[in-house]
Parts: C-alpha cells; structure tokens; sequence
C-alpha cells in the first residue's frame, strides 16, 4: 500500500435492487484531510459506511490493511439514558481497552474538547453539538489510524461549528480524517483533498490541494520586494499582499524582516 492508508476499487452498493453506489476508485494517503462532497442522497453516507466497514459492498474491494478505523455517525442516537462520561467508559470497555488508559484518555479528551461542565449529564439532554462530541470521543477511544465523520458539522449552531473546525484542525495532525459533507466552509477550511460523489459516482479523482500563506506586510522599498520575487503580490499603499507556497514562507518571512518590512499578518489557505 506503500503511503496509502486506504485503497477503494472498483466499489459498487446495491441495496433492495437499487444501484447506490457505481464502481468507486479511489486513494487516501496518510495524514490526508479528504473531503466527500456530494448533493443529498448522493451516496455519500453509505460509502463512508463501507469505508468503515459496517456495509460490505456488493462487488469491488476496500483494502484497509492493518488500519484501525473509528467511525462517527450523523445522527447520535437518541434518547440514550446513559451520562456522558459513564456511556463513554462503557463503550470503551466494550473495545476492551484497559481501565488505566481509558481513565488517561477520558481526562485528556473531555478537557480538549470541553466537556467538564457535562460528564454527568445524561445524554438525552445533551445538546446535538455535545453529542457530536461524544461521538467523536468514542471513535477517537480506539485510536484509530482513520477517522471517518459523516456530516459532522450537520445541524449545529455557528459557535459549535466554530469549536469543532477548531478541534478537527488539531485532530488532523494526528490521523487521517476522511469527512463527508455538502459545506463549502468546512471544505475551505479543513481538507487536503476533495472528491465529488453525485448519483453513486466519483465525479473526479481526489484533487489535492495546497497549502499557502497570505503574507500582509508593510515595506519602504519596493524594489526589495521585487528582488525577493515572490509568487504572487499586490500592492496597497506602503502595503503588499503576497500569496506564497507553505514551503518557501519562512524563508521569505526572513528575508523580509531582514530587510527592514513589518510583517502585519500571516494567514493560511489551501488552493485546487
Ligand atoms: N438502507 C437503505 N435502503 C434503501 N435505500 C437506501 C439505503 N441507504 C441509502 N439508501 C438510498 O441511497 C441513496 C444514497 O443515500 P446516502 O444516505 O448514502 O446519501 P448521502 O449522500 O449521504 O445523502 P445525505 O447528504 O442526505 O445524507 C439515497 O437515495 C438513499 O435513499
């Protein structure tokens, strides 16, 4: 599998007859961010259930190697009488996880994702975004090497959003993540790479997407800046506005303190 951590061929679902998915192809490296985008009832869902494992596919094969993955539903159950902390210990017992690590990774996750105020508030009262949460959490228990999130954004106020763009950032750095969704917003800001289903099919290949940083910066000289060539820039004033890719940044935010210009802001983007 050399550095994919997850290979899809020729993947195709038939559930009572209907055709839901049609010969999926395609490829995840390692430590990708990758978007499933698609319209509703587009077949996004159900390829994250094969991805996950929970359906087999009709015909095609999903060779995961040795990868562990944790999954996340769209939709929390309902009406579950557990507390929080209480259903998030019985289900990783259930993963046979030992007591001591469960105890460690409870501390580590409630605190990181804020949780303190809740841990024994009974789920059926929890708020939709608490119990995204939780449903994260108990994926994340088994640490799995892919974390597949259906809709995870689906259905929460703007602030939750907000803390779970925040937490998924973080999270990125330390697994694949593989999300389905039909926001742009969350693809903006979240994903390495994207892929579109539409009617059971991959509209194109994963498209990867590269990471650069918008440098605002004020100079005295311009002939510096045009020496220092960088990819792109735009003029205000005494301003300029320079897009540049991740990996040429710092040396070019050196060379412009080096020559005299106040870097205003640095901010990061990724571009098809
Ligand atoms: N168990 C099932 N039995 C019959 N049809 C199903 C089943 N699961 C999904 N479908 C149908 O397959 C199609 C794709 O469904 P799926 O839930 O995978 O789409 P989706 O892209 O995730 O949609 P959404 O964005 O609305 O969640 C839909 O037409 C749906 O009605």
């Amino acid at each position: 599998m050399d550095k994919n951590i997850l290979e899809v061929s020729n993947v195709s679902k038939e559930i009572g007859g209907k055709k839901i998915l049609k010969n999926i192809t395609f490829t995840c490296e390692d430590y990708t961010t990758l978007a499933i985008r698609g319209s509703n009832g587009s077949g996004k869902s159900t390829l994250l259930k094969i991805l996950a494992g929970i359906y087999e596919p009709t015909s095609g094969v999903v060779n995961r190697g040795n990868r562990k993955v944790g999954y996340v539903t769209e939709h929390f159950p309902e009406s579950l009488r557990f507390k929080l902390k209480e259903y998030l210990i019985l289900t990783a017992s259930f993963q046979n996880i030992p007591k001591q690590q469960i105890e460690e990774d409870l501390i580590k996750y409630i605190e990181m994702f804020n949780l303190q105020a809740h841990v024994n508030t009974p789920l059926k009262k929890c708020s939709k975004g608490t119990k995204q949460k939780v449903g994260i959490i108990q994926a994340l228990m088994m640490k799995p090497d892919i974390l597949l999130l259906d809709e995870p954004l689906t259905g929460l106020d703007s602030a939750t959003q907000s803390e779970l763009f925040y937490l998924l950032e973080k999270l990125k750095k330390q697994v694949t993540i593989i999300f389905t969704t039909h926001e742009e917003k969350m693809i903006e800001s979240l994903a390495d790479a994207i892929f579109s289903v539409e009617s059971g099919e991959v509209l194109h290949n994963p498209q990867f997407r590269t990471l650069q940083k918008l440098i605002k910066v004020n100079f005295k000289d311009q002939s510096i800046l045009r020496k220092l060539n960088p990819d792109q820039i735009t003029y205000e004033g005494n301003t300029a506005f320079i897009t540049v890719d991740t990996t040429k940044s710092d040396e070019l935010l050196l060379a412009l303190l080096n020559n005299n210009c106040s870097i205003l802001e640095v901010k990061e983007r990724r571009e098809v």
